[in-house]
């Protein structure tokens, strides 16, 4: 079931159109991932549904409410990971805990909370002597300590190391399973596809495509790639004359072969009929990144 409804919506700026006619749905327990380059109009998005800016067009609801129409209650039940949040450098982590807490009625084990996000030594440090990358976490941290119906979170692993990235993976997913609703602005591929379950694909204030990962991947042609290093020098011709070839390319020792169906087989039968052994052979799946640069004409990267 759709807890948050987001239909037709647009925000301007002044007279440039940061979001123009976005709708999408997110189900209840779900990670809905909001996926594009800088400056595409993720984080307005989400502001618009946190009730943090005013809408010029279209309708947001979350657990029936309008974030303009109902913002405090809202508050109660939403939980916000703000980009970039800078608090006080002499606040504590435990009292930043105690005072965003004190803005819920519900508040979640603070105790808890800390020690899952690697932070329980931290609670007298003040914010300022944090690393960047215990800041992210207290960030999260205190979108969690109103135990939120709904968490939106923005950024969520920039500056972490991929340590630490991959534990907040592992605490996002527990967040979710323990029946949380999570909005995920990301621009990082591989958080998108190891935490959503579905993905908007956001560029200059439109949703090009909403789709699961896999479906997204899949929505870009059946190519398939065979990359290997061979044992003796041979024309590209050999390999351009096969029906299931299309491209080949030369990488240092290595030879890049894209194709259609059949690829592999195809490839391997001509190599061995004229005795070139394939060392380190690979085959590459089409990527999410793939998809992305197919379905946007950009990479994420730049
Ligand atoms: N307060 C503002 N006033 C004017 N323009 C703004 C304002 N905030 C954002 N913009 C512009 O609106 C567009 C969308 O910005 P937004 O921050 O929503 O994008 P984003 O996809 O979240 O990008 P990023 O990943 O860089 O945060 C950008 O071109 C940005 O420069």
């Amino acid at each position: 079931m759709a807890i948050i409804e987001v239909k037709d919506l647009v925000k301007d700026y002044g007279n440039f159109r940061a979001v123009d006619g976005v709708s999408f749905e997110v189900d209840e327990g779900e990670i809905f991932g909001i996926l594009g380059p800088n400056g595409a109009g993720k984080t307005t998005t989400v502001e618009c549904v946190e009730g943090l800016r005013n809408r010029d067009g279209g309708s947001v609801s979350v657990l029936g409410l309008d974030p303009e129409r109902d913002g405090a209650e809202l508050r109660q039940v939403l939980g916000i990971q703000l980009q970039e949040s800078r608090l006080p450098d002499r606040l504590r982590v435990g009292e930043a805990l105690d005072l965003y807490g004190s803005f819920y009625r519900e508040r979640a084990n603070t105790d808890q909370l800390l020690e899952k996000l690697g932070l329980d030594a931290k609670r007298k440090t003040p914010f300022g002597k944090l690393s960047g990358g215990q800041q992210q976490r207290l960030s999260i941290a205190l979108a969690l300590v109103g135990n939120p119906r709904v968490a939106v979170l923005d950024e969520l692993t920039t500056g972490l190391d991929p340590q630490a990235r991959r534990d907040t993976w592992d605490l996002i997913e527990e967040v979710r399973d323990s029946g949380v609703t999570i909005i995920l602005v990301t621009h990082f591929m591989d958080e998108a596809e190891r935490l959503c379950d579905r993905l908007a694909v956001v560029d200059s204030g439109k949703i090009v495509a909403l789709d699961t990962p896999a479906g997204l991947t899949a929505r870009v042609s059946v190519e398939q790639r065979v990359r290997f290093r061979p044992s003796a020098a041979f024309p590209d011709s050999l390999l351009l004359d096969l029906p299931e070839v299309a491209r080949v390319e030369r990488s240092g020792p290595h030879v890049v072969v894209t194709g259609g169906e059949n690829l592999l087989q195809a490839v391997a039968s001509v190599l061995a009929r004229n005795q070139i052994v394939a060392a380190d052979l690979r085959v590459e799946q089409v990527s999410l990144d793939d998809a992305f640069v197919a379905l946007t004409g950009k990479s994420l990267e730049n």
